[in-house]
């Protein structure tokens, strides 16, 4: 490992995206979010992907991106299914990984009406509630640091530095 990385993970809504940007501007570091940087290489939106190359070919290019932009460190936001993938569930292994915990109404509300591929379904409420009862475990064990996203950016950005901290700082002699 070149560079040790703040990488977050957690479901669509939950704020990687959001609180990943405002995260690396108050602690002076990089920002890079995999959707974005995914959709650069392929010149094509995430919606466009899934509907011209599939799913399997996304996860592909998902997994390869994080590879990549990890080994630069800095703050990295992952995609809401990022870690289903082994390859990338490897990858962040070693890394400071933040999961921002949200319950499936509130996470669901933030993204409803958005075009995220995933949630294209007849009923995208109960899709969004189906599939973060599948990845919560996933998500929980690859976590150093769990934080309760249901609050405003700038709150879950300092919880998740005080959650860095604690994780970092040597225990005492005594216990
Ligand atoms: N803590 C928050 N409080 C209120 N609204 C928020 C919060 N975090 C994000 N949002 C809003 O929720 C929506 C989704 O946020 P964001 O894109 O950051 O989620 P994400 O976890 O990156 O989702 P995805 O997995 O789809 O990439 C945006 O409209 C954003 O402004
Ligand atoms: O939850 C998911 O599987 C996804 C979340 C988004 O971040 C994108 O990575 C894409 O829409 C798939
Ligand atoms: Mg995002």
């Amino acid at each position: 490992m070149t560079a040790r990385s703040v990488v977050l993970v957690g479901p669509m809504g939950s704020g990687k995206s959001t609180v990943g940007r405002a995260l690396a501007e108050a602690i002076g570091a990089t920002f890079i979010d995999t959707d974005a940087e995914i959709e650069r290489r392929c010149g094509k939106t995430i919606p466009e992907i899934f509907a011209t190359d599939g799913e399997t070919e996304f996860r592909r290019v998902e997994a390869t991106v994080v590879a990549d932009v990890l080994a630069g460190g800095g703050v990295v936001s992952l995609g809401g299914g990022a870690v289903m993938t082994e390859a990338v569930r490897a990858a962040v292994s070693g890394h400071d990984v933040v999961y921002l915990q949200i319950s499936a109404a509130a996470g669901f509300a933030r993204v409803a009406g958005s075009d995220r591929p995933l949630l294209a379904d007849a009923d995208p409420a109960a899709r969004y509630a189906e599939l973060l009862a599948r990845r919560e475990p996933t998500y929980r064990a690859v976590a150093t640091v769990v934080v309760d996203a249901d609050r405003d950016p700038a709150t879950v950005v300092e919880d998740v530095r005080v959650g860095l901290r604690d994780g970092r700082e040597p225990r005492s002699k005594n216990h």
